[in-house]
């Protein structure tokens, strides 16, 4: 579980966080959405500690990440998994070598056993034996997934996605949506996504936390987004007349039979 307690960033005179506390929880996919600009992303950098807050703090169960020696630090961020927008592979190394990655960096396995776990991680996302492939041999899905084997490969306990669906047809973006969730389930992880995507939200949005101009303004789960009189929700998600009609005509479908 992580924890934020009423947390600020400020940059210059630009308040962009203006106090978030809140909590995502381990075994479900949390969700953050908001339009362009509400704070997401800066959020998500100051939860990974990219970022220190202005004030406020971030506790990953009982650590408080900006409090905590380098040692304990480190600890954390062994636990973490990260799946960038864009996917961040490295182009000029294999789909297998880009898995490897962090294990080179971060621990001293052989490399028997790190091969071990690409292939493990790899047969995960439901890619094995593509590992002498370069990432510009696969299609843009199959990236998101080696993406996400290099994410699991050092068994994260914290799971941040930055816009995972970016780029993606909706159906293919829907299995990336499913597999993430599969994997948070699963493992317990406690999974962050930052995401734009309508179809996450009502897909896998077991906990979503909705910011605009910095504040949270909204937090429930995808089951409470169809009646919630939230306005800023409702104009996010609901964004064009087709939608809106879309949602009125289920509100009138359930209350029918009620
Ligand atoms: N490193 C930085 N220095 C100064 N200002 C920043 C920095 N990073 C972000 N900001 C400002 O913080 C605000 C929120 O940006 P952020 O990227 O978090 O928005 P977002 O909700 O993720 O938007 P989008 O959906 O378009 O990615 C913007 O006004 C941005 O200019």
């Amino acid at each position: 579980m992580i924890r934020t307690e009423n947390i600020t960033k400020t940059f210059g005179d630009n308040d962009v966080l203006k106090g978030i506390s809140t909590e995502f929880y381990a075994g479900k996919p949390n969700l953050i959405i908001g339009s362009s600009g509400a704070g997401k992303t800066v959020l998500l950098k100051l939860l990974i500690g990219l970022f220190k807050p202005t004030s406020g703090k971030v506790y990953y169960d009982d650590v408080d990440l900006f409090s905590v020696d380098d040692d304990a630090l480190r600890e954390v961020r062994m636990k973490l998994g990260m799946l960038f927008q864009g996917n961040a592979l490295f182009d000029s190394m294999t789909v297998g070598e880009n898995i490897r990655f962090p294990m080179d960096m971060f621990t001293n396995r052989t490399l028997g056993e790190k091969e071990k776990r690409v292939d493990e991680c790899l047969e995960m996302v439901n890619m094995e034996g593509i590992n002498d492939r370069f990432p510009s041999e696969v299609s843009g899905g199959m990236q998101k997934r080696v993406g996400i084997a290099r994410a699991m490969v050092l068994e994260p306990k914290y799971l941040f996605c930055d816009e995972p669906n970016s780029g993606l047809d909706p159906k293919t973006a829907i299995l990336i949506d499913e597999l993430i969730c599969d994997l948070t389930n699963r493992n317990n992880i406690t999974t962050v996504i930052n995401t734009h995507d309508m179809n996450s939200v009502m897909g896998i949005g077991d906990n979503i936390v909705l910011l605009k101009d910095g504040h949270l303004v909204w937090q429930g789960d995808k089951s409470q987004v169809l009646e919630s009189e939230e306005a800023v929700l409702q104009d996010f998600i609901f964004a064009s007349p087709f939608l809106r009609r879309l949602r009125e005509d289920a509100l009138k479908q359930r209350h029918a039979h009620d």
